[in-house]
Formats: structure tokens, sequence, C-alpha cells
């Protein structure tokens, strides 16, 4: 298994180019099986998951065809054909994988009517239900069983638009009855509705194929059915969370580079934080520079958009680990969420975990270690704060980087990073 190796204790400083993001190009993947027509993907980030989510859609007959890329940091363009799909199973072996798998649920019983999916993976950070996803698939009609480890689910005679309160927010059970509503008989309103970017992303697409939807971005969506949807061209947004994870490797190493590309009204709540922690953060012709000042400490504490992204929250604690003073973390979203913490330790961190709070008391300097990568979001904080200790880091068990961060190694070396992907 490939290991990264770390020497660190160099200022980042350069250029880096910010990708399509990863939880809205999986999303938008998924749109292609409401449309018979061709949907082309702009923007589309060099991620595991997005070729996990192309072989699921594969294995269910879409065809999924990656252009051949003018050079190896081209973003791609990837053009997905729902009219040939032949399967409405999501087989374990592949769903298991990542949660987005779910996902592929809505859009099948929309367009055919059934679906057979296997109970979702993804990220080990909590229980992750999908209740939420199948009450509000319930509430337009779908019958549901689960039945050895799988969703089953019918609507023969289609969806019918309804209302559906949220009793909490959830980005993917949004997402999952924004696309079933899209071709359901009637109107939809979805109230107490996720607002990430990355729905509105979805919104946008989906607008684009056809779909009558108004209010994404705001806790309340409608959606007016429509007979079918046409194919589409669209452009991933920037990823929010890899330009919120650059930004902190940059303040944590105190450097000063541009991200380019970098979307930062999508960014406000990490932004506010990062700059009271003392972190320069000027927008730019071409995205978003990052300098740092003095570090302190800052208390965040993670909520849905607009509030501080729990998809940051580990990278904001290897930045805060050697600030100033003392700042208290507080996760809200998912239950387990801080295995990171003890691998920080193992570089010098002092944390104290209470419950859903961390309080991280900042030492003047981390060092290197073996370190052990848990999740996709831990691992990059293994990154960061490797990037910033003395001496030498080895991070274990990367395969989770390559779900979510497209050429890290290589991105941090060319802004001066010693860093390298070892083979295992
Ligand atoms: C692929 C993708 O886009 N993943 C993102 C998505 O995950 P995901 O869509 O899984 O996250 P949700 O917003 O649904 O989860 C929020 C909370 O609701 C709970 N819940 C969710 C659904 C449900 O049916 N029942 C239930 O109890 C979850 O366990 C969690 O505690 O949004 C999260 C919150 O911003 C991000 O951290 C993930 O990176
Ligand atoms: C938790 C994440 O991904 P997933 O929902 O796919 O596990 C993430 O992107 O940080």
């Amino acid at each position: 298994m490939d290991k990264i190796r770390i020497v660190g204790g160099t200022p980042l400083k350069g250029e880096i180019r910010i990708g399509g993001a990863k939880n809205s190009a999986l999303k938008l993947m998924c749109t292609s099986i409401l449309t018979d027509g061709d949907l082309v993907l702009e923007n589309v980030p060099r991620l595991a998951d997005i070729r996990t989510t192309a072989q699921l859609l594969e294995s269910m007959g879409v065809g999924v065809t990656f252009a051949e890329p003018e050079g190896e940091d081209a973003p791609q363009r990837l053009t997905l054909g729902g009219g040939s799909l032949n399967s409405t199973l999501a087989d374990y072996d592949i769903v298991r994988k990542m949660r987005a798998g779910v996902l592929v649920l809505g859009p099948l019983l929309a367009k055919h009517g059934k679906a057979r999916v296997s109970l979702p993976g993804g990220c080990a950070i909590g229980t992750r239900p999908v209740d939420l996803h199948l009450k509000g698939l319930q509430q337009l009609g779908a019958e549901i069983d689960l039945d050895g480890g799988y969703i089953v689910a019918a609507a023969p005679n289609g969806l019918i638009g309804a209302e559906v309160t949220f009793p909490f927010v959830s980005v993917g059970a949004t997402e999952n009855l924004i696309m079933a509503a899209t071709l359901a008989k009637g109107t939809t309103r979805l109230v107490n509705a996720a607002r990430e970017p990355e729905i509105v992303d979805l919104a946008n697409c989906l607008i684009a194929m056809g779909a009558r939807i108004s209010g994404a971005g705001s806790d309340t969506i409608e959606i007016e059915g429509v007979d079918s949807l046409s194919g589409a061209t669209h452009t991933v947004m920037p990823d929010r969370i890899e330009t919120g994870t650059y930004a902190m490797a940059v303040a944590a190493t105190r450097g000063d580079a541009v991200l380019v590309g970098a979307l930062p009204e999508t960014l406000g709540a990490a932004i506010a934080s990062m700059a009271a922690a003392g972190v320069i953060v000027d927008h730019v012709p071409n995205g978003m520079r990052i300098r740092c000042g003095a570090l302190v400490g800052t208390d965040v504490m993670t909520e849905p958009y607009p509030g501080f992204p729990t998809d940051l929250q580990a990278q904001m604690m290897a930045l805060m680990v050697t600030a100033q003073g003392a700042s208290m973390l507080t996760e809200t979203i998912f239950e387990n969420r801080f295995m990171h913490v003890p691998e920080l330790m193992r570089m010098g961190a002092n944390i104290n975990l209470h419950g859903r709070s961390a309080m991280v008391r900042g030492v003047p300097r981390l060092t290197g270690a073996p370190v052990m990568a848990t999740d996709l979001r831990a691992s990059v904080a293994l990154v960061i704060a490797g990037l910033a200790a003395q001496g030498e880091t080895m991070v274990n068990r990367i395969y989770h980087l390559d779900r979510g961060y497209e050429r890290l190694d290589r991105k941090l070396a060319a802004c001066g990073a010693q860093i390298e992907r070892v083979a295992g």
C-alpha cells in the first residue's frame, strides 16, 4: 500500500490549481440516469470516487466516455449516455466504496420505476443512515423495503410530487429528492433542504436538462415535474473543500500562495474563521491568495452550509495545533469525526476531547512521526500537520486521499513542499 513521506518545515509558495468538486461531480454523474440524451460534464476531477461512480453507472449499462486528456493536468470531460441503461441494480461491491452510490436511487425510481441499491459506504465518520432519503421517496409514493443489505424500491405508476419536510438538514437526501422529483407527476416542495453550493450546481445542471426547479440554495426548493429530460453540457463547480484544504496547508506552513480558480463566495464561514485566526485571505482576479500573519487560537463549530463545513474541521484542527492560545473545535454533523486527534497528538499536538468538542492548546511546533490515515479529511489533516512539522512524517493508508485529492503530492511539491509518494 502506498504511503506519503513528508519532510516538513518549508513554507508553501506559488500557485495551486483547484479542480472540479468531487461532491458535486458525483451527483451530476447520477443525473445521467434521468435522460436518454448525452450528459457532458466538463472539469471532472481525476479521483478514485469518480472512477467508482463511472464503474457503477457502466455496470447498469450507462455509456461512459472520458475524453482523451490534453495533458495529465488538464481537467477531464466526461460524456454519459443514460439511454443505454439496462439494469437497475447498484451492486454492493461498488456502492460499498463510497457514500454517493445511494444517489442513483432517486434517478432510477424516477426514470425506471424500480431500483435495487446496496446500502452505501463512504468515510467511516459516523453511522450515516439513509432514513431521510427513504422516507422522502416514500412520500413521493415509492414502496421501499430492505432486503439483505439492499434498498429495494418500486414506483410502478411513477412518483407523485409532495411536500417533504426534512427533520434536519441532509445534503444527500436533498439531492436524491431533487433528482427523483424532476420526473414526478406534479410539484414537490422540499422544506428544510440543504443549501450547499453543490445543491445549486446540481439544480443548474438539471435545469439545463429541462427540469423546472426553483429555490436551490435556499431552505425551500420547489420542483415541478416534467415528462422527460434532455442531454446537456455542464461544467462542474470548483471544489470548495479542496480550496479550504490548500488554504489551511499554506497557512500552516506560513507560506504565500494563490489558489487558482477558487470560488471564495462558496467558503464564507471558513474564510471568516481563518481570518479570525490570523490568515490573510485576498480575493485576486484568478482566485484566492493566502498568506499568514501570527496565528491565534479560534473556536469553530461545524454546521450545515452556510456554516463552517464539517469537511474542513480536521484541516482547521491541523492549523490550530500550532496557533498561539486555545481553540475549541465542535463537530455537530458526524458523531465520529475526530479520528485525526490521536494521530495529531503523536506529532506533539496538545488536544483534549470532550464529547463532540476538541480543546486544542497551541504548541510552538509539531514533530514528524509515522501516522495512520483513517478517512479522507483526517488523512489530509495529517498531511498538513506533516508539512508544518519538523522532521519526517510518513502517512500510511493513503488510499483515502486518492478518493478526494487529485495529484495532492505533485500540487504541494510544485509549491516547494518536500513530499513524495512511496510505493508500498
Ligand atoms: C458525497 C458527499 O457529498 N458527501 C458529503 C455529504 O454527505 P452526506 O450527504 O452523507 O451527509 P448528510 O448531510 O446527509 O448528513 C448529515 C447528517 O445527517 C445524518 N443523516 C443523513 C441522512 C439520513 O438519511 N439520515 C441521517 O441521519 C448523517 O448521519 C449526518 O449525521 O454531506 C456531508 C455534510 O456536509 C459531507 O460531510 C460529505 O462530504
Ligand atoms: C465525507 C466525505 O465523503 P463521503 O461522503 O463520500 O464519505 C468527504 O468528502 O469529506
